[in-house]
C-alpha cells in the first residue's frame, strides 16, 4: 500500500456503483483502485490517491450494512483519508428501513461530524435535484422506471422526506439558490443547519458547476454522501488543491485473451433494451427464472449452451424480465427470495463460464455484479477505459488471475452497450 496518505477514501454500497465512482475519480485526476470489501493485509495494492472500498450493503439488513461500512471507513482513515465519501446510488436506491440513513448516522458519529452533505445527483446520466426532489431525466424519481425496481421500488422523489424516514436526526435542504451563491454560502448554510440540530442536508444540484461548489464545501467536513457526481466535485477540488496525480489516466488496455461473455440480472428498462439490441451481435439465451427457482438444471443447461458457442465469439445469458413478469414471479416466490436465488444462479453461471475459459465478462446489474464478483473471489480492480457514462472497463489487480470485467449499473449505458463493452475488452 502507498505510504502516501490517501487524498480521498470512499465506501460504496454496491460494486457497480463503486466502479462508477472509481471511473469518475480517475477521470478527475485521482489514481484510484477499487477493492472488494476491506482488503486483506496480504493484498498488494498499487500506489494510489483514492481507494473505493466496494461493499454489497445496499439491500442487506441495516445493522450489517452499518458494521461493514464502519470497518471500511476505519481502514480508509488509517490510510490517511481525511474525507470519506459514502457512495450511494444516483437514484437513492433504498427502503424506508435504510440503508442510507443508518449508515450515514454511524459514519457521521464515527467521524465526529455534526452534519453530512448529501447529493446523489449525477447530471451526466440525467440525475438532478431541485428543491430536494430527485429527477431522472425529465421526470421525478417516482415516475421513472425506478418505481418498478425489483428490490427497492422508489415511490417518493422528495429526498428530504425519504432520508428523514431513515435517519435519527432531522434532514435539511441546501437549495439551488444557496448552491449558486458559492462555496461560502453552502458552508454557512451547512453550519446553520448543524447548529439547528440537522444531521444531514440534501443539496440541490443541476449542473456540474454545482458539484464543483459542493465538492469544495464538502471537503471542509470529514464525511459526505453522494453518487459519482459528488465524486467529480470532490475529485476536482482535491486535484485543484494539488492532491491528485498527473498520471491518473485509465490503464492502457493490454489484452487478457480468453473467451468473452455477458450476464444480465438487471430488470431495468435500459438493460432490457440493451439485451434486445445485443441479439443482432451475439447469441442470447433468456433463462426462465421459474426453472431456477424450481431448482431445475437451468445453470447446467446454460453452461452447456454457452460451451457450444463461446469458441465462435461472445454470448449473452439473461434472467432479466419486464416489470409485469417480475411482479408475477415475486408474488409466487417473494421478492427477496426470488432476487437472491436468481443472483446465486447468475454467480454460479459466471463461475462455470470462467472455468470454461471466459476471461472477459460483462455483468449487468448491481446486486447481480456483487453476487458474481463475490463468487469469483475477485479482490480488487484497476481502472480501464470508460465504456459509457458511469461504466469503466475493470482489470483485476492481481496478475495471477488476469480478467477484464465491466460491472454495469442496470440503468446505465446506451442500447449498444454490450457490443461497445466487448469492443473495448479485447
Ligand atoms: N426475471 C426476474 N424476476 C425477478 N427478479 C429478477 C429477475 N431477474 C433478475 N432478478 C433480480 O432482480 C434484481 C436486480 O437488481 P440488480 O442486479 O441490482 O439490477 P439493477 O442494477 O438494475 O438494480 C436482482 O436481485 C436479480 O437477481
Ligand atoms: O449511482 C449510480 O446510479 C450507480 O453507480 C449505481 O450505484 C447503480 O446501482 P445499480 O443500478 O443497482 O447497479
Amino acid at each position: 500500500m502507498s505510504p502516501r496518505a490517501l487524498a480521498l477514501g470512499a465506501v460504496a454500497d454496491d460494486y457497480t456503483g463503486a466502479s462508477d465512482l472509481a471511473n469518475t475519480l480517475t477521470k478527475a485526476g485521482l489514481r484510484t483502485v477499487q477493492t472488494i470489501g476491506v482488503p486483506d493485509p496480504d493484498l498488494a495494492l498499487p500506489e494510489v490517491d483514492a481507494v473505493v472500498v466496494a461493499l454489497k450493503s445496499r439491500s442487506i439488513p441495516a445493522g450489517q450494512a452499518v458494521e461493514r461500512s464502519l470497518a471500511a471507513e476505519r481502514w480508509l482513515r488509517e490510510r490517511g483519508a481525511a474525507h470519506v465519501l459514502f457512495k450511494i446510488c444516483s437514484t437513492f436506491d433504498s427502503t424506508d428501513a435504510g440503508n442510507i440513513g443508518p449508515v450515514l448516522d454511524a459514519l457521521r458519529t464515527a467521524a465526529g461530524a455534526p452534519i453530512a452533505l448529501v447529493t446523489p445527483a449525477f447530471p451526466e446520466t440525467g440525475r438532478t435535484i431541485y428543491q430536494g426532489h430527485l429527477f431522472v431525466g425529465a421526470v421525478p424519481l417516482d415516475e421513472s422506471p425506478l418505481k418498478d425496481h425489483p428490490l427497492n421500488p422508489m415511490r417518493d422523489a422528495n429526498l428530504v422526506r425519504v432520508l428523514a424516514r431513515q435517519t435519527a436526526s432531522p434532514v435539511g435542504l441546501v437549495d439551488l439558490a444557496t448552491v449558486a451563491g458559492g462555496v461560502a454560502a453552502v458552508a454557512s448554510r451547512l453550519d446553520a443547519l448543524a447548529q439547528a440540530g440537522h444531521g444531514a442536508a440534501i443539496a440541490d444540484t443541476v449542473f456540474e458547476s454545482d458539484l464543483e461548489i459542493l465538492g469544495n464545501a464538502a471537503l471542509a467536513h470529514p464525511l459526505s454522501v453522494g453518487a459519482s457526481g459528488l465524486g467529480l466535485g470532490l475529485g476536482r477540488a482535491l486535484v485543484a488543491a494539488g492532491r491528485g496525480s498527473a498520471a491518473a489516466d485509465a490503464l492502457p488496455g493490454e489484452g487478457v485473451g480468453g473467451h468473452a461473455a455477458c450476464l444480465a440480472g438487471s430488470c431495468s428498462q435500459a438493460t432490457l433494451g440493451q439485451i434486445e439490441a445485443a441479439e443482432a451481435h451475439m447469441p442470447v439465451l433468456r433463462l426462465d427464472p421459474e426453472r431456477i427457482l424450481a431448482g431445475e438444471a437451468a445453470i447446467e443447461g446454460a453452461l452447456a449452451w454457452a460451451a457450444e458457442r463461446l469458441g465462435n465469439g461472445p454470448v449473452l445469458i439473461a434472467t432479466s424480465a419486464t416489470p409485469e413478469a417480475v411482479r408475477a414471479l415475486q408474488a409466487r416466490h417473494g421478492g427477496a427470495e426470488a432476487g437472491h436465488a436468481i443472483e446465486a444462479a447468475n454467480a454460479a453461471i459466471a463461475a462455470g463460464l470462467v472455468a470454461g475459459g471466459v476471461r472477459r465478462l460483462v455483468v449487468a446489474g448491481g446486486e447481480t455484479s456483487g453476487a458474481v464478483v463475490d463468487h469469483l473471489g475477485l479482490r480488487a480492480f484497476r481502472l480501464g477505459p470508460e465504456i459509457a457514462a458511469g461504466v469503466p472497463v475493470l482489470r483485476t489487480a492481481s496478475a495471477a488471475e488476469p480478467m477484464l470485467l465491466a460491472l454495469k449499473s442496470g440503468n446505465f449505458g446506451g442500447r449498444d452497450f454490450f457490443a461497445r463493452a466487448l469492443d473495448l475488452m479485447r
